[in-house]
C-alpha cells in the first residue's frame, strides 16, 4: 500500500488494509514516520500490516522536517510531491524485497514502472469520490500535455458524463480546478499524474458504492478501458474511536441530546484570517453550542490568537474553537452532537452520512464541491451554506444553514433528517460494507492470477 502523503489519503489506505488483513492478506504499508506516529493506531492487524517508514529527502521550497500534506498549505503540497516522487528508489525496493503481488497505490504515478517489468499487478485507488475525476480527468477531455483549458471549459462537463447535478458552476467553482494545470511533482501537472496512473495500472479502484456513483464509476471505466473495482466506503466500525472521546466527552455531555454544533474541515483546508473569523462568529450567531475544529488560519500560529475580540468571553460555557486533532468519528457519535458542519472531503462525507448528525456543508476544494453537489443536489440529504462573491461565506449564511437544519419546525430540515435516516439505512445495513470487500477481494485476486 502506498498511499498520498494526507491524512485524507493514509487514512482510507488503512482502513483497506485491516478489511483486506482481516481476510488473510499481508500488507506492507509504506509511509513517512510522522504518518505512522499520528495514524499508525488505525492498524488493527499489527501482525499483518507492516508499516514501511518512507524517508523524504530535503527538497528546495518544502520547510524542513515536513512529511504530510497537513503540516503545509495546499500551495506547497507541490514540494512534498516531488519529495515523494524521489523516494521511487525506496518504494521499488521494498516491492522487490517483499515480493508483493499486487501494488495499492494514487498519485505515484510511477509504480505501474516499478510493477510492470516485474510481473507484478497495480491497483490505482481513487479515494476521492468518483466524480472528481471523471469530470476532468478522462481521456474525452482531449488533455494532452501543455493544453490548459480555461474556466469555461471546465465548467463544461466532457462528453458522456452522466450527471446534470455533480456538476461545478462557471466562475469560482470551475476556477477551483486550475490547480490541474501547475507543476505537481517531479516534471508532471496535477492532470498528468492521475491520468498517467489511471493508464498504466492494471485496474481502477475507487473508494465509493454503486448506490450514489455507480454511474460516475461506469464512464470511468468505459473511458480508461479498465476493470473498476468498488471497495465501498471503508469505514471503521464507530466503536473503535470511543474511547478517545472522552476528552472532549465530559464538556460535550453537559448539552442537550441532538443540540451542539461540530464543525471541522479535515486536514488540508487552511482559512485567511477574515475567514475563520466570520465562520466562528456564524457559530456564535447560531445560538447553538458548538465544537469547532479547525487549522488556525493564515498569519496565526493558534486559533485562539485569531478569534475575534471579545469571542471567546461572549461564548464561554456554550463554544470551543480548538486547533487541536479531534477524533472526529467519535465525537459525530456523541449524543450531543446533532450538527455537522463539514468541508465535505471524502472522507467526511461518509462520516456524516454514517451518522445521525444533520449535515451542513462548507465545500472549499473542487472535488469538496461535486461531494456537496452529490449530498446536497442528489441525495438531498444536507445543506450547503450559500457563497456570496468570490467565494466568501458569510456569518449570517452559516447561522441559517445551521438553523435550518437544527430546528425542528423547519420543513427543509425535516426532509433532509428524513433522506438522511433512509440513506443510512442502507449503509448502517451490517453486510453492506463487508460485501463490497469481499467483492473487492475476490477482483483483485482474480487480477493477481490472471
Ligand atoms: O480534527 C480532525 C479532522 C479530521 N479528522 C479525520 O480526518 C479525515 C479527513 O478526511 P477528509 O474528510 O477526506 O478530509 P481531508 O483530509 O481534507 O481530505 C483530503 O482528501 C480527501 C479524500 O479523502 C479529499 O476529498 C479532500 O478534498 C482532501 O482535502 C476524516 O477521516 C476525519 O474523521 C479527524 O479525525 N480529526
Amino acid at each position: 500500500m502506498f498511499p498520498w502523503l494526507a491524512a485524507g489519503h493514509i487514512t482510507p489506505f488503512l482502513h483497506l488494509s485491516n478489511d483486506l488483513a482481516g481476510r488473510g492478506f499481508t500488507i506492507t504499508f509504506i509511509t513517512p514516520q510522522k504518518a505512522i506516529d499520528r495514524l499508525g493506531h488505525l492498524n488493527r492487524h499489527p501482525n499483518l500490516i507492516t508499516f514501511h517508514p518512507l524517508t523524504l529527502p530535503p527538497v528546495d521550497g518544502l520547510p524542513a522536517g515536513v512529511e504530510t500534506a497537513s503540516e503545509v498549505p495546499i500551495e506547497l503540497t507541490h514540494f512534498l510531491c516531488v519529495a515523494m516522487d524521489r523516494t521511487r528508489d525506496q518504494v521499488e525496493a521494498v516491492v522487490r524485497g517483499t515480493r508483493a503481488k499486487l501494488v495499492v497505490f494514487d498519485m505515484a504515478h510511477w509504480v505501474p514502472d516499478i510493477t510492470r517489468p516485474l510481473g507484478i499487478r497495480s491497483v490505482n485507488y481513487t479515494v476521492l469520490g468518483a466524480s472528481a475525476i471523471a469530470i476532468v480527468l478522462v481521456p474525452a477531455r482531449g488533455l494532452e500535455k501543455g493544453k490548459v483549458l480555461t474556466e469555461d471549459e471546465l465548467a463544461v462537463p466532457p462528453p458522456g458524463y452522466p450527471s446534470s447535478t455533480v456538476v461545478l458552476r462557471r466562475g469560482y467553482e470551475a476556477g477551483l480546478l486550475g490547480f490541474l494545470f501547475m507543476p505537481y511533482g517531479e516534471a508532471t501537472t496535477f492532470w498528468e499524474r492521475i491520468s498517467l496512473g489511471m493508464k498504466g495500472c492494471d485496474a481502477l479502484a475507487m473508494r465509493t458504492c454503486e448506490e450514489i456513483e455507480g454511474k460516475l464509476c461506469g464512464y470511468l471505466g468505459e473511458q480508461y478501458d479498465k476493470p473498476v473495482f468498488l471497495t465501498g466506503p471503508v469505514l471503521p466500525e464507530p466503536s473503535e474511536d470511543r474511547l478517545e472521546v472522552d476528552r472532549w466527552a465530559k464538556w460535550l455531555g453537559r448539552f442537550e441530546p441532538g443540540s451542539v454544533v461540530f464543525c471541522a474541515f479535515g486536514s488540508q483546508v487552511f482559512l485567511e484570517r477574515d475567514q475563520f473569523q466570520e465562520l466562528v462568529l456564524g457559530f456564535e450567531l447560531s445560538g447553538h453550542p458548538f465544537l469547532v475544529a479547525l487549522k488556525p488560519p493564515f498569519g496565526a500560529s493558534t486559533t485562539e490568537e485569531a478569534l475575534p475580540e471579545g469571542f471567546e468571553e461572549r461564548v464561554k460555557g456554550r463554544g470551543i474553537v480548538t486547533g487541536e486533532w479531534v477524533e472526529q468519528v467519535a465525537i459525530l457519535n456523541h449524543p450531543s452532537v446533532g450538527c455537522f458542519v463539514n468541508h465535505c472531503g471524502f472522507g467526511s462525507m461518509w462520516e456524516s452520512l454514517t451518522s445521525r448528525c444533520q449535515i451542513v456543508m462548507v465545500p472549499h476544494l473542487a472535488d469538496q464541491v461535486l461531494n456537496t453537489r452529490l449530498m446536497a443536489g442528489e441525495l438531498r440529504v444536507g445543506l450547503e451554506v450559500e457563497r456570496g462573491e468570490k467565494g466568501w461565506v458569510s456569518k449570517e449564511k452559516v447561522s441559517e444553514a445551521i438553523q435550518c437544519v437544527m430546528n425542528s419546525g423547519n420543513e427543509l430540515g425535516c426532509s433532509l433528517r428524513e433522506n438522511h435516516e433512509k440513506w443510512r439505512g442502507v449503509f448502517s445495513d451490517p453486510g453492506f460494507m463487508s460485501r463490497y470487500i469481499d467483492k473487492f477481494v475476490q477482483n483483485v485476486n482474480e487480477l493477481v492470477k490472471s
